[in-house]
């Protein structure tokens, strides 16, 4: 086979429960992922040109946020192939191919998803035939979104975010994303959580699962999911990006079952009660202020996986 394509989707975080930040500038979390079906597509392909010039992963990306990703080493998909390659231990070579749907540095984990893929992929395209539980070790020392975009479905972290439980859901929920301009790096969003979290004297404790939350997705119940779902990042990323409070009033006045700011943002995200209801809440939200763009999509779907 001399090129693998693989689709990988979004994620929104339905609860983001944050505790105190650790020795190692990370944070416990209860992070309840929900993948939805706006999809990344990463190609692995034998390069072309195999000279000693040429290095050995090389990466491409299409689409139209394209010119705001790295094409260099430092995309998250090639580092992903390079730690999957160190793993086999050897050099291998691919050519990667990114075409991008997930907004960038939109809090949807876009680049967790590409480096997820390009696991997938790589594996495949070199023929190392690693198991699934291997993929997911290599994933998470890329970063704490990338198992979950290996994953799929629903699932809660916990540690990092990256010890995955799969989570029982019953039918389709039916979502809106509000897009915004320009994107907030996470952790200057988990900095800000700190700053504001000091400033009030408050301490955060264990993060824990919400028994409601957990309750509403099991029963497929959008209107006790909406009112479930909560996000310990929400206040920080308002507090950098203020126009955020104008979008999710929007979506509140057009009826969302429920709002939220997804993962470290800006993308804002809103539970409809039916796909007709969702297209009207993304045509009310055209005219928001702070929003870029409004798309729709379902949730869950599955992890990354081969599809040519
Ligand atoms: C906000 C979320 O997207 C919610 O799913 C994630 O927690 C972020 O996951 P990610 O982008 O894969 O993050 P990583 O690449 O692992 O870490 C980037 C930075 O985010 C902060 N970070 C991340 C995860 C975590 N549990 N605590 C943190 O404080 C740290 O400053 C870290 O240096
Ligand atoms: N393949 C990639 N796709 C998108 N961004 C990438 C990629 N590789 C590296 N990056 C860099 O990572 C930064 C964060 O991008 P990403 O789209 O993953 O953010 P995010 O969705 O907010 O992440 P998360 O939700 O996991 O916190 C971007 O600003 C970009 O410079």
């Amino acid at each position: 086979m001399s090129a693998i394509t693989v689709r990988v989707p979004a994620k929104v975080n339905l609860q983001l429960a944050v505790g105190p930040l650790r020795e190692d500038g990370y944070h416990d979390l209860v992070n309840v992922f929900h993948a939805v079906s706006i999809f990344d597509e990463v190609t692995a392909a034998e390069p072309g040109d195999v000279s000693a010039a040429t290095p050995p992963l090389t990466v491409r990306i299409e689409g139209e946020s394209a010119g705001e990703v790295p094409a260099n080493d430092d995309n998250l998909a090639v580092r992903a192939a390079r730690a999957l390659a160190g793993r086999a231990g050897r050099s291998y070579r691919a050519d990667l191919l990114i075409r991008k749907s997930i907004p960038v540095a939109g809090g949807m984990a876009g680049g967790s998803a590409d480096a997820a893929a390009a696991l997938v992929a790589c594996n495949e395209l070199w023929g190392l035939g690693l198991p699934p539980e291997d993929l997911m070790e290599i994933a998470a020392d890329v970063g704490s979104d990338v198992p979950f975009a290996l994953f799929g479905g629903t699932a809660v972290g916990t540690g990092r975010g990256e010890r995955l439980s799969r989570l029982e859901t019953s039918g389709s929920f039916h979502w809106v994303f509000a897009l915004a301009d320009g994107g907030l790096s996470t952790p200057r969003v988990y900095g800000e959580c700190d700053r504001l979290r000091e400033e009030a004297g408050t301490d955060p404790g264990r993060p824990v699962a919400s028994e409601p939350l957990l309750a509403a997705l099991r029963e497929g119940d959008a209107v006790a999911l909406g009112r479930a779902l909560t996000n310990d990042l929400q206040p920080a990323a308002l507090s950098l990006r203020p126009s955020l409070a104008h979008t999710l009033h929007a979506g509140d006045e057009l009826g969302a079952l429920g709002s939220l700011v997804s993962g470290s943002g800006p993308t804002c995200a809103f539970l409809a009660a039916s796909e007709t209801h969702a297209a009207e809440i993304a045509a009310g939200l055209k005219n928001a202020e702070g929003c870029r763009a409004a798309v729709t999509a379902t949730g869950p779907v599955p992890g990354a996986e081969v599809v040519g």
